[in-house]
């Protein structure tokens, strides 16, 4: 009874608890939530409880009460207080439970940090020339032949596929290369399925190819430590091996860093083709943009030989690029939000957020938000021309913010940089799809993959076309 008390008197009282109801037992609103992700309408779905119920609310996702938030100033609360990010269960047991987004405090610190420095502008230098190559044969090998059709989004993948490969595992070609994308394919295939590990269910096939997958980079591992000191560490995994904390001891176990390498891989494949699939689509609706890039380009092949490769200092050149990338990312983030967990009760706006609460934060909220980004259907790379203090902090959360911000930010735009310079200067592209319209699995999928049709600009040397066109 004394225990009964106790805990009584700490729960909030229900007027503290943020308005809205939990609908139905264990079910709450998750067919209707999961309704609007595939529909690409969450916004709309999070708008109408806001009408409903005001600025925050609270709802009953996957089980859990979950509260709902609005604006750059609720965006800020989750990105900078002690709310923690979490895997679902079901999806940790798939990808390995010692990767960067499942540790929190000191070990997520000593984690990510060490990812963190391997994707930091620094080292990125070196890797251009590498990206660059790894571009220049994707596009010779999937995207020539004269007038075609191709579906932008699985080449988008299987280019970001191959530069993780090369950048992440040393892996440029080859069988453990190959098995590694079947894997991946099978193991994403499961991953939001309901979790039934039953012989034959879609989890279950997620789980063993998780595993496999795990089994791979644990050998490649195993290689990589037995040739530490032989050759150059120039891939992530090397590179982690030989990080020791101040007694020297291996920074990082094993199996952080196979079940980190699995998280960025998963983290940084989807999210940076889905990116550059739209902008493919987003130039070929708008012919100026793409002729001002196209000029931007230009100017760049200008002063570098035939054949040779970009260089990090030729990327800061492509500011009009790198505005249209974010453009894109403000209309179609690739990561529509994300849930957080309330460690312990904590107060937002006058409402408690009990301990073990979900918190879900959707980027659409604030980057389609007409009172901070005015028509905001319109797709306008000059929004991004001034700094972000025009906007409240907080408002462009494509890549996330605070503690947990993408750290993946430099690597995805060299990448997309990388990318664009060889495709807008050798192709030019119409839609086969008009529709603008997409659905969400949940990363953006548009309408058939994007399948394009294409034409080869005419050009003197492969990777130097000529002007006039
Ligand atoms: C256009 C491309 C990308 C977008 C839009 C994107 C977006 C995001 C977002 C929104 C988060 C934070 C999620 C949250 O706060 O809950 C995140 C986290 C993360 N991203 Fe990216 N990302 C991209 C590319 C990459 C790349 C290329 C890599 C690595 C090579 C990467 C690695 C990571 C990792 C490891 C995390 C987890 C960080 C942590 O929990 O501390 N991302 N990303």
């Amino acid at each position: 009874i004394c225990i009964h008390l106790v805990t009584r008197a700490k729960k909030p009282c229900p007027a503290e608890l943020p308005p809205g109801s939990l609908g139905l037992p264990v079910i709450g609103q998750t067919f209707g939530f999961l309704c609007a992700i595939r529909a690409n309408s969450v916004e709309e779905w999070i708008r109408d409880r806001i009408n409903r119920y005001g600025p925050v609310s609270k709802a009953s996702l996957f089980g859990t009460p979950t509260v709902l938030l609005a604006g750059p100033v609720a965006n800020k609360f989750v990105f900078f207080s002690s709310l923690m990010p979490m895997l679902p269960r079901s999806v940790q047991r798939i990808v390995g439970e010692r990767n960067v987004v499942s540790h929190h405090g000191d070990n997520q610190v000593r984690i990510r940090g060490a990812l963190s420095e391997f994707l930091e502008p620094d080292i990125l230098k070196m890797y251009v020339g590498r990206i660059d190559d790894i571009v220049r044969r994707h596009l010779d090998e999937n995207w020539s032949g004269g007038r075609t059709t191709v579906t932008v989004l699985p080449l988008m993948k299987r280019l970001t596929f191959d530069i993780l490969c090369a950048l992440l595992f040393g892996l440029e070609t080859g069988t453990v290369r190959d098995a590694l994308s079947d894997e991946l394919e099978r193991m994403f295939d499961g991953m939001l399925a309901i979790p039934v590990n039953l012989p034959f269910t879609a989890f279950r096939r997620s789980l063993g190819a998780g595993r496999r997958c795990r089994q791979l980079l644990h050998r490649i591992t195993r290689e990589n430590k037995a040739k530490l000191g032989a050759s150059p560490n120039n891939d992530l995994i090397s590179q982690l091996l030989s990080m020791t904390d101040d007694h020297g001891e291996q920074l990082l176990t094993n199996e952080e860093i196979v079940d980190s390498s699995v998280g960025t891989l998963i983290a940084g494949h989807d999210t940076t083709s889905t990116l550059m699939t739209f902008m493919v689509r987003q130039l070929a609706n708008d012919p100026a943009t793409l002729s001002s890039m196209v000029q931007e380009h230009e100017e760049i092949a200008k002063n570098k030989a035939d054949g040779e490769a970009l260089a990090w200092e030729d990327l800061s050149k492509m500011k009009l690029t790198w505005r249209v990338a974010q453009e894109t990312l403000r209309i179609v983030p690739p990561v529509f939000g994300s849930f957080r967990v309330a460690i312990e009760d904590i107060k937002f706006d006058g409402y408690c957020i009990p301990k073990g609460w979900q918190v879900l934060w959707a980027a659409s909220l604030t980057q389609m938000d007409p009172s901070i980004f005015h028509e905001p259907a319109k797709f306008d790379p000059s929004r991004f021309e001034s700094q972000s203090s025009a906007r409240p902090p907080c408002s462009f959360v494509a890549f996330g913010s605070g503690r947990r911000i993408c750290p993946g930010i430099e690597f995805a735009k060299v990448e997309t940089l990388v990318t664009m310079h060889y495709l807008v200067r050798q192709f030019r592209w119409k839609l086969c799809c008009k529709e603008n319209t997409f659905i969400r699995t949940p990363l953006p999928v548009p309408l058939q993959g994007l399948p394009i049709e294409l034409e080869h600009k005419p050009s003197l040397s492969p990777f130097k076309c000529d002007q006039t066109l």
